[in-house]
Parts: C-alpha cells; sequence; structure tokens
C-alpha cells in the first residue's frame, strides 16, 4: 500500500456564526485517484477544495502532503504543488495577455513569474498549436489572440491547459465544464480525462452532472453537510447507477 499524497485528519471548519461547514472530515487521496465530487448546493465542496488549496484554512485537524503537515502553508505556496481550475473561465487567464502567452507564463507556476523574456519560440509556438488542437474547439488558431476576447469554452480549455502545463501534484476542477454548452462541456471534459489518465494526475472533479461523476474517475464521493456520505471506488464505482447514487442526495 503506498502512502496518500493528500491526508485529512479531522478536518474541520467552523465559521464564524458557529456552524460547522467540513465536519471532522478523515480523508486520503493516493496517487492514482481521480474522485468525482458530488453533493447538494452548500454541501461542502467547495470548502474541501478551499482548504486543500489553502483559501480557507481549517479550525480543527490537520493536512498532510506526502506526509508533511501543510495546514498551515499559505494558498500561495501551495501553488507549487497544486492547481485549480474553476467554473468561472474569466479565472485563471491574463485576458490582455494572448494565448501562447498565458500558456508560456503556466509553465512557471509555482515559480516566480514573470514574461520579461518572452521566449516564444517557432518551436514553441509549435507545442502550443498541438496542445491547444488537442481540444478541438479551433484554440490552436487563436494562440496570438488576446484572451479576453476567447469564447467561453476556448477560454476555459486554455486554463485547463495551464493547470496541467506543469504537472501538478493535485488538479482541483471546481465544475470547469458546468458554464458552458452541452458540446463544449463534452469536449473539454473528453480533453479533461485524456490528461488525466495519460499523465497520471492526481485530480479530484467536483461536478453536479451524476452521468459524468459515474462515468470518469476511480473513485467517487459524495458529501453532505460537511461530511462524506458516500466513498466509492474501482469496481463498486462502476456497479453504481444514478437512481442509487440519488439517495445520497439529501438536503439538509
Ligand atoms: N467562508 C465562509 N464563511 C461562512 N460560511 C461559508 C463560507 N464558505 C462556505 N460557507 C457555507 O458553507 C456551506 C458549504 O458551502 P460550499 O460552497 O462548500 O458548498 P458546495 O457544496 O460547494 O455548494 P454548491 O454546489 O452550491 O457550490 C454553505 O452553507 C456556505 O454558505
Amino acid at each position: 500500500m503506498t502512502n496518500p499524497v493528500f491526508s485529512l485528519k479531522n478536518a474541520t471548519v467552523t465559521v464564524a456564526n458557529g456552524t460547522t461547514i467540513l465536519d471532522h472530515l478523515n480523508f486520503d487521496i493516493d496517487k492514482d485517484d481521480f474522485i468525482t465530487v458530488l453533493g447538494t448546493n452548500g454541501a461542502g465542496k467547495s470548502t474541501l477544495f478551499n482548504v486543500l488549496s489553502g483559501d480557507l484554512m481549517l479550525t480543527e485537524g490537520s493536512i498532510e502532503h506526502n506526509g508533511e503537515d501543510i495546514s498551515h502553508l499559505p494558498a500561495v505556496k501551495r501553488t507549487s504543488f497544486l492547481a485549480r481550475v474553476f467554473q468561472d473561465p474569466k479565472l485563471g487567464t491574463a485576458p490582455r495577455m494572448t494565448v501562447a502567452e498565458n500558456l508560456l507564463l503556466a509553465e512557471k507556476r509555482g515559480a516566480k513569474r514573470t514574461l520579461r523574456n518572452r521566449k516564444l519560440s517557432a518551436e514553441k509556438l509549435k507545442h502550443y498549436y498541438e496542445l491547444t488542437k488537442t481540444i478541438g474547439n479551433n484554440l490552436e488558431n487563436r494562440l496570438q489572440t488576446a484572451t479576453g476576447s476567447l469564447s467561453g469554452g476556448q477560454r476555459q480549455a486554455l486554463s485547463f491547459l495551464m493547470a496541467t502545463q506543469v504537472k501538478p501534484g493535485l488538479l482541483l476542477l471546481d465544475e470547469h465544464t458546468a458554464a458552458l454548452d452541452p458540446k463544449t462541456s463534452d469536449q473539454l471534459m473528453a480533453a479533461t480525462n485524456e490528461q488525466v489518465t495519460q499523465n497520471n494526475l492526481t485530480a479530484l472533479m467536483i461536478t453536479h452532472n451524476l452521468a459524468d461523476a459515474l462515468t470518469y474517475g476511480n473513485r467517487l464521493i459524495v458529501l453532505n453537510a460537511g461530511r462524506i456520505v458516500l466513498d466509492v471506488k474501482n469496481e463498486d464505482k462502476d456497479a453504481l447507477t444514478e437512481a442509487e447514487l440519488l439517495k445520497y442526495f439529501v438536503h439538509s
């Protein structure tokens, strides 16, 4: 048995009004995990991501990364091993910079980011062309376009590619296809699955799409009122149906 990459121990967040929004969670994330994360609105999914990313500190318990206690490590320091893609296509990319410049910037994730020496060689542009072409939404023909004028789907694809340019120790996908039309969403979901499986990324993906949650990943968790109420893997996940899954969606 290998050691978990991330380990939440008794992880709890109690907010100022006394409400516990993450409730004594014990949760290990293994290297080969691609976990789909489900739950009703307000179940604590984003809170879980926020404590992993360091945007929200635990009020009790701890988080370990490769055995090291990172409970007090600020978000900015966690970017060296963690990347996150949000639902909003506007987040995660610099609007005035071109697609190619954003990709170049992403290669420096975790390091001091500057584009003073813009090394956009022909070789690099060719690489970005091949990379963006994998998505299938014409992003490869917009490499020199300012990101702010891309379609939402193209911009979201760029955010995703930026998050995975440097292999992150943990990839957090926060409903990253939810704001896209069905075709664009399917394209990005397929590209996501390809990247995660081909590059052996450790990933968590919040989704409200039950079919996607069942189709993708090796593991599935359901949160309710800040607790994990279902955690299934491999063949147990494969055997799960949408009808069974829905039973875990309880508004508290
Ligand atoms: N910083 C905070 N301070 C106070 N309450 C918070 C804070 N962050 C989240 N909450 C509350 O914690 C609960 C869980 O919120 P969270 O955003 O994690 O839910 P979610 O499962 O991601 O929901 P959704 O599906 O709607 O995005 C909600 O009731 C929310 O209002």
